[in-house]
């Protein structure tokens, strides 16, 4: 049996003032059964830390360099997010794939960077809404996910991987519990032939994600927690969340 993990992608959202009153929420709300972290944006890193001390909610970054150190000017290495107590990074983010032109590669290469510093990569694929609707679904999640096992080999078994259908990101159109569990299922047999882990190794669904449809999308076999974009800046909304994923 999969803990269930739910993780809060804060995105380029947020301050001082307001993660605060996020974070003291949170504190409250929990604790849960299912593992719960928060990904925020670089800065808040340390301050986050600080506001869950002696909690179970883990934290992370969202995003991190393929480099190990060196002139990548405006970059953040994996080894400084280790160094500042992260336990995640997601990498390949459908934002960071189309405004940043990330390749299969270097998500891949960001995705090994932040093994190489015991940080869970939270790896996210997922097609478009003209990809779906050109039956290529299956075909983008697999071309995406076979650049990461190529390149980490025998460690895909570390990573966490987020399926987001990028036309249910933001838009309040969440892909249903069947649609979902289908591609879950295709990148589980996936991964099923590259590692003998895979039957431990969690599967988040992301896109839309919130407290009245978390149940039932959690409830699907290979779905084993959420990336949670919007419903996480509200201590209310992403507690009941992790709530449904307990
Ligand atoms: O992109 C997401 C999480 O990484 C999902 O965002 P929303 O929950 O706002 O749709």
């Amino acid at each position: 049996m999969r803990k269930k993990l739910v993780v809060g992608n804060w995105k380029m959202n947020g301050s001082r003032a307001a993660n605060a009153v996020l974070l003291a929420g949170l504190r409250e709300a929990g604790p849960w059964t299912a593992d719960v972290a928060v990904c925020v944006p670089f800065p808040y890193i340390t301050e986050t830390a600080l506001a869950l001390t002696g909690t179970a909610v883990g934290f992370g970054a969202q995003d991190c360099s393929a480099h190990e150190q060196g002139a990548y000017t405006g970059e953040v290495s994996s080894a400084m997010l280790a160094d500042l107590g992260c336990r995640y990074a997601i990498v390949g983010h459908s934002e960071r794939r189309a405004y940043h032109q990330e390749s299969d590669q270097l998500v891949a290469d960001k995705a090994k960077a932040a093994l190489a510093h015991g940080i869970t990569p939270i790896v996210c694929v997922g097609e478009t809404l003209a990809e779906r609707e050109a039956g290529q679904t299956e075909q983008v999640v697999k071309r995406q996910l076979a650049a990461v096992i190529h390149t980490l080999t025998h460690c895909i078994g570390e990573i966490v991987l987020a399926y987001e259908p990028v036309w249910a990101i933001g838009t309040g159109l969440t892909a249903t519990p069947e649609q979902a569990q289908a591609v879950h299922a295709v990148l589980r047999t996936q991964l099923h032939a590259a590692t003998q882990k895979s039957d431990a190794m969690r599967l988040l669904y992301g896109g839309s994600m919130k407290a009245d449809n978390a149940a039932a999308l959690l409830a699907q076999p290979d779905i084993d927690g959420g990336l949670i974009g919007g419903a996480s800046l509200k201590a209310t909304d992403f507690g009941a969340i992790c709530r449904a994923a307990g």
